[in-house]
């Protein structure tokens, strides 16, 4: 992927008038991930995924097959966007169809990787990066895999209960193991004092990658900067959930009250006015 400056500079002044195009991003995301995640998902198959693929190859070759379709493929007009993360994310939807266990944080990371870090890569050209920001364009592509590596572990942090009865448990194995734990104990779905010293480490992880992203979204042009700050906000929130719970996350679903989601919005308007890192520093 050609991540040069100017590319993200030129397309960044049609951002202005072009703020649906993020949320065409998220639409086809979206529909992706209700194929294996929707109402259907049981008789989704790896031949329909690879229908789905073909329609995206259609879809980048200014052949939309529906009016959904269409609207990202007028996106990617616009934009300099690389089908790569795209069919990425159609491996991970492939995996989830066959693994059900992960050995170890590399496996984790991967997945996390190919079904929302992804998002996070296809997101940057659409938001832009502040031409006024002095970070390097793959530091800002780090920052925003990060986020999506960040949401995707809130999301299997905030999901144990529901996976687990679904027979996918996305936690690593070794640290399971390490904290005396099974995936027997996840089942069973008790609260102990070893899960919850287990939960606080995997926490502990989540919120890195959050703080990772953070200073990227500083680098972004200004009119995305809010609206990142508040997807970052809230979906960090969750895991002040998942404590507030007691670690209860079997039978318990986290989520951030409406309430809280709203007063989010003006702390995130707030961050937003923060000037890119790279200035900042060099104003000190
Ligand atoms: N107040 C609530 N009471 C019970 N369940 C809720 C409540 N709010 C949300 N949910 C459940 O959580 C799901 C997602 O709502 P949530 O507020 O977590 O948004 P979200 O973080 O965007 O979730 P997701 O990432 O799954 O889209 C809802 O579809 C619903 O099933
Ligand atoms: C930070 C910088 C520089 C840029 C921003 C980059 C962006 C916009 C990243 C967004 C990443 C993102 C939204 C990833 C989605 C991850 C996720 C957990 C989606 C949740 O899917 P659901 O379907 O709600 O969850 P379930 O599948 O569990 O229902
Ligand atoms: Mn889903």
């Amino acid at each position: 992927m050609e991540l040069t400056r100017s590319c993200l500079v030129v397309h960044g002044r049609d951002l202005a008038d072009d703020r649906g195009a993020a949320a065409r991003h998220m639409v086809w995301c979206r529909r992706t991930d209700e194929l294996v995640d929707g109402p259907n998902a049981s008789h989704i198959t790896p031949q329909a995924l690879d229908r789905w693929e073909r329609r995206l190859e259609d879809l980048f070759a200014g052949r939309p097959y529906d009016m959904l379709d269409a609207a990202l493929s007028d996106t990617i007009t616009k934009f300099p966007i690389d089908i790569q993360p795209f069919k990425d994310m159609i491996d991970g939807m492939r995996t989830d169809l066959k693994k059900a266990r992960y050995k170890n944080f590399d496996e984790l990371y991967m997945y996390c990787y190919y079904v929302a870090g992804t998002v996070g890569l296809m997101s940057v050209p659409v938001m832009g990066i502040a031409p006024e920001s002095k970070a390097t364009a793959e530091s800002v592509y780090g920052a925003a895999l990060a986020l999506g590596l960040a949401n995707q572990l809130t999301n299997i942090l905030r999901d144990v209960g529901e996976d687990a009865r679904r027979g996918r448990i996305y936690l690593p194995q070794d640290e399971l193991a390490e904290a005396g734990l099974s995936d027997e104990d996840i089942f069973k779905g008790v609260v102990t004092d070893k899960w919850r010293k287990f939960m606080k480490r995997q926490i502990k992880r989540a919120r890195m990658f959050f703080e990772e992203a953070e200073r990227g979204v500083t680098e972004l042009r200004k009119e995305s900067r809010w609206p990142v700050w508040a997807s970052l906000l809230l979906y960090r929130q969750i895991l002040d959930e998942i404590e507030a719970n007691d670690y209860n996350n079997f039978t318990k679903r986290a989520y951030v009250g409406k309430a809280k989601k709203v007063l989010a919005l003006p702390v995130a308007y707030g961050k937003s006015l923060l000037l890119p890192s790279s200035l900042r520093n060099n104003q000190t």
